[in-house]
């Protein structure tokens, strides 16, 4: 496993619509380029962190890497949900990502109650770990300090 942090951020993209409809857990998913230059070293699975929209705040998060084995995707994915709840939609905004410590493997489950069940589980996890110092101090990390006109308008 790489030596986390790890920091990446790219373009929230539309996935199958499962997150928010089956799931009630929406997730932002990043272009298949930004999965695709993941490090080799970054292994699939579930991790957490901090995240921001554009030049908004930092939230807790967690993310998940891989084939969604419960869905057997066929394509790999790269999927935030940001622990804060927002007013509405931002598919095409830069989400910035700090990927902190790594909660456990992908794994396939035989019900949608299960997987979904998992997940909050997931969440109360990396909450209660974001709260510890070696974690808290990736919030304030400068990578968070993106100018609005560069990121606004663009590489
Ligand atoms: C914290 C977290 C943990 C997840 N764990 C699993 C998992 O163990 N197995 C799995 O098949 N999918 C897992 N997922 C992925 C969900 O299946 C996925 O978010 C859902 O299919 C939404 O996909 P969509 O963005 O394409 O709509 C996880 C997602 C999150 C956010
Ligand atoms: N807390 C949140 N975390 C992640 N995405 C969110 C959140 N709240 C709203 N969204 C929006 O919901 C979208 C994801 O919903 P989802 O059902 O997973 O659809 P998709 O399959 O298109 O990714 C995100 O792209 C974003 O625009
Ligand atoms: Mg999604």
């Amino acid at each position: 496993m790489r030596h986390l942090p790890y920091f990446c951020r790219g373009q929230v993209v539309r996935g199958f619509g499962r997150g928010s409809k089956q799931l009630g857990i929406p997730t932002a998913n990043f272009p298949e380029q930004v999965v695709d230059n993941l490090p080799a070293d970054v292994s699939t699975g579930i991790y957490y962190g901090w995240a921001s929209v554009g030049s908004g705040d930092v939230h807790k998060m967690v993310v998940s890497i891989g084939w969604n084995p419960y869905y057997k995707n066929t394509k790999k994915s790269m999927e935030t949900h940001i622990i804060h709840t927002f007013k509405e939609d931002f598919y095409g905004e830069i989400l910035n990502v700090a990927i902190v410590g790594y909660l456990r493997p992908e794994k396939n489950f035989d019900s949608l109650e299960s997987l979904i069940s998992a997940i909050q589980g997931d969440i109360e996890e990396a909450k209660k770990r974001l709260d510890l110092p070696e974690h808290l101090k990736f919030k304030e990390d400068n990578f968070f300090q993106v100018p609005k006109n560069k990121i606004l308008n663009g590489h």
